[in-house]
């Protein structure tokens, strides 16, 4: 019997457990923002966008989008995360990316209050996320998301090999982090890996994010491998697919995440649970 892990379901249950502690903070007049910047008219990071925006809202929680045109000055946009690192209704400030050309986006994220840091993307966020330091801080929501997903099977993580394809700033990189900081043995493949086959097949846990659609085939998997999609690709057709062909290794693995409606919504509820976060920490701190 193969779990399908649902991601829509999770999601629910995450979003539900925010609301309920939005509310908890509306009881004491506080209510959570969240500030989405999006420069340029890229039609997807406009959906994207959208999607954040109208979950924030159903949640209670305060939601502001600055669209700004793909020709602004890298100097007016920092200018804008500064607005937003001084305004105390906004916890959570978040860059859309990717950033249209010409624009520096680590000058953008760097420039955000670590504390404001929703995305977890902050050189100081991801140090800390690397050396597994203690204390509340934001992490990538991805990533994130996919631990609340792998807790939701109640299976053991310490000493199991786990194998992240792809090393992104966003998805691979923070993935390898949590796993280790999980105690898993962890392997990061990517591009160069040699033999990637025997390098996957090893993985109890096995993360793809590669943007390569249906590059895990049944072969490539351990019988009984916990599998986890973050592909967002396009078949043929033109429809949503993953990086794993799910219908062939289903019969192979032990659970699987599909796509859509697996990591995708996890990483907007986890993005929501990070924003509730960030502003229960700043009353703890009593706002600094
Ligand atoms: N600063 C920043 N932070 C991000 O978190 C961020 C970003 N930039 N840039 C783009 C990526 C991508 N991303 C997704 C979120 C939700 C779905 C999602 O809900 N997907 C649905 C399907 C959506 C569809 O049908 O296209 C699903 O998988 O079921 C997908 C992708 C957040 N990102
Ligand atoms: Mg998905």
């Amino acid at each position: 019997m193969t779990t399908i892990i649902d991601g829509k379901q999770l999601a629910k249950d995450l979003n539900a457990q925010t609301q309920q502690r939005v509310a908890k903070l509306a009881e004491r007049g506080i209510t959570p923002g969240l500030a989405v910047i999006i420069v340029g008219d890229d039609p997807a990071s406009a959906l994207y966008v959208r999607n954040k925006h109208r979950k924030a809202v159903k949640l209670g929680i305060k939601s502001v989008v600055r669209e700004l045109p793909a020709t602004v000055s890298q100097a007016d946009l920092m200018g804008v995360v500064t607005e937003y690192n001084q305004d105390p209704t906004i916890n959570g400030i978040l860059v859309q990316s990717p950033l249209p050309r010409g624009l520096d986006e680590q000058a953008v994220v760097a420039a955000i209050d670590p504390k404001k840091d929703v995305d977890g993307f902050h050189p100081v966020n991801v140090g800390r996320l690397f050396n597994n330091l203690p204390g509340n801080y934001p992490v990538s929501c991805t990533p994130r998301g996919i631990m609340t997903m792998l807790a939701s099977l109640h299976i053991h993580l310490r000493g199991k090999h786990a194998v992240v394809v792809g090393r992104s700033r966003i998805v691979g990189r923070p993935m390898a982090a949590m796993l280790l900081n999980a105690d898993m043995t962890v392997t990061t493949a990517h591009v160069y890996t040699k033999h990637l086959s025997d390098v996957t097949r090893e993985a109890d846990v096995l993360v793809v994010a590669t943007g390569v659609a249906h590059l895990i085939k049944a072969n490539d998997v351990k019988p009984g491998a916990i599998v986890i999609d973050v592909g967002m690709d396009r078949d043929d057709q033109g429809k949503l697919t993953g990086d794993v062909d799910f219908d062939g290794v289903f019969d192979r693995v032990g659970a699987i995440t599909p796509v859509p409606g697996g990591v995708g919504p996890m990483t907007i509820a986890t993005l929501m649970q990070q924003t509730v976060d960030i502003c229960e920490w700043s009353e703890q701190r009593g706002n600094q």
